[in-house]
């Protein structure tokens, strides 16, 4: 949990008078955006991304592209462009993508985003050029080691300082062998996807193969897999068919897609939960019929916690009883949802535990201890277990909700506010990672 250095104001969570019922258009997918970047950008044709989410994480993957030599123009409408290298904003409709020969001397600034650090120095190994990448502070601490020395024995160069983290350079050497690879992903998936993403572009494609005990996040590997396939890679994998933990990506062009980006369902959470925690009714458009996105699975865990829910012509139409029961759950496959499942938990009518999640140690912030920490403060009672979340809902109290440069804390946190006067969220800008205009969607989903 490191704190944000300097301590921006404090936002108060608006408190429900009633059941909020709305309906809420939820930006593109922060996933989905920024694999579609990567492989628009190692693609042998130019490609189109419609609808991309932007928010920090997707903007510094799309910066970081660009200092590579990608070309990323945006439309404002279907017939004007904006000037090509012009900024990208956030009233575009689409993003262009022209791939080009992909080369150093350049500087990639991460953030704190997983995806950029992670999926990134596959394609800087690519390249022609030193790249050197840096971040947050944050990004020193996360692990990076499965991506850094995987390259390694797939034939990249890299200086980093000894810890199998950032700061680091790739010396990209115009091209990489490739092959196969054992890995321990235990910690992340990205390390998974981040080799099978550029893997085309390898000589020799890559066979990666998993040691570890578990792997979290596996929604996000198949969405990996899906989205190579649609690029016209050819993916084995333990899913259909292929032996287990085993992944392997044949060397082939990547062809460019005209893809539209589908909402982001784990952003969608704080929303359905405003449903769910006020006995209300929210409607959320374009939730796709199917997907990889594990924010899916809020239909079934929000049903179990007491909501209802419904896939119309309209969208997903999510209903709330006015009551929350707890749940035992193993959120392993769908860690990014902890906090907001977390948050309802602590209104609900019995207790909760949460479980798989120990890796969301090393997320954002230390999740597990941030969310304790806070709840706790309000009045709650929350334990911390190897591998997850005690809950015991308590009646709570106002006060501040420290966010510790966690997007998901701030929206975690707010869920609270709805049912618990006097709750000031901490950096609420810090949403601008994934979701820039979360204390404006919030307020209109409120009328306030
Ligand atoms: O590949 C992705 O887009 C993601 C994978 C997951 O990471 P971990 O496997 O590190 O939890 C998830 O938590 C993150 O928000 C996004
Ligand atoms: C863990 C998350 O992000 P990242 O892509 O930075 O890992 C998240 O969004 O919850």
């Amino acid at each position: 949990m490191t704190e944000s250095s300097v301590h921006p104001a404090l936002w108060p969570a608006p408190y429900a008078t009633g059941a909020v019922e709305a309906t809420v258009t939820v930006p593109g997918s922060k996933s989905v955006t920024n694999r579609a970047l990567v492989l628009a950008a190692l693609a042998a044709e130019p490609g189109w991304l419609r609808r991309p989410l932007r928010s920090r994480d997707t903007l510094l993957m799309a910066a970081a592209l660009r200092a590579l030599g990608v070309g990323i123009e945006e439309t404002v409408s279907s017939s004007s462009a904006a000037a090509p290298g012009a900024e990208l904003s956030e009233g575009g409709e689409a993003w262009r993508v022209i791939p080009s020969g992909l080369h150093g001397p350049a500087t990639v600034d991460v953030g704190n985003a997983g995806t950029v650090m992670r999926f990134l120095p596959p394609v800087a190994a690519l390249a022609d050029g030193p790249i050197r990448f840096d971040g947050d502070p944050r990004s020193y601490e996360r692990p990076l080691n499965g991506v850094i020395d995987a390259l390694r024995v797939l034939g990249a160069r890299i200086d980093d300082d000894g810890r199998g983290s950032l700061p680091m350079t790739v010396h990209g050497g115009g091209a990489l062998d490739g092959g196969t690879v054992e890995i321990d992903a235990s910690s992340s998936s990205q390390f998974v996807s981040a080799l099978l993403l550029s893997a085309p572009r390898f000589n020799q494609g890559v066979e990666v193969r998993h040691t570890g005990r578990t792997l979290p996040s596996m929604p996000h590997i198949r969405m990996t897999v899906d989205m190579l396939r649609a690029v016209g890679a050819q993916v084995d994998e333990p899913e259909t068919g292929g032996e287990p933990n085993v992944w392997r990506v044949s060397p082939s062009a990547v062809l460019g897609r005209d893809l539209t980006i589908e909402p982001d369902l784990s952003n969608a959470q704080p929303f359905l939960a405003a449903a769910l925690v006020t006995g209300g009714r929210v409607v959320i458009p374009d939730w796709p019929e199917r997907t990889t996105q594990p924010g899916d699975a809020l239909r079934e865990i929000f049903t179990e916690m007491g909501g209802s829910c419904e896939l119309t012509d309209a969208g997903l139409v999510f209903t709330g009883a006015g009551r929350i029961h707890g749940i035992d759950v193993d959120l392993g496959e769908v860690g990014e949802l902890t906090p907001g499942i977390a948050a309802v938990a602590a209104l609900a009518d019995s207790p909760s535990t949460l479980r798989g999640v120990a890796h969301l140690r090393l997320h954002e912030t230390d999740r597990l201890a941030a969310l304790t920490k806070e709840i706790n403060e309000l009045g709650g009672d929350v334990t911390e277990t190897e591998d997850g979340l005690h809950i015991r809902p308590r009646r709570l109290h106002g006060g501040v909700f420290h966010t510790y440069d966690d997007h998901r804390m701030a929206t975690a946190g707010t869920v609270i506010g709805l049912a618990v006067e006097g709750v000031q969220i901490e950096n609420v800008a810090t949403t601008g990672k994934t979701l820039p205009d979360f204390p404006q969607m919030w307020a209109e989903m409120l009328g306030v």
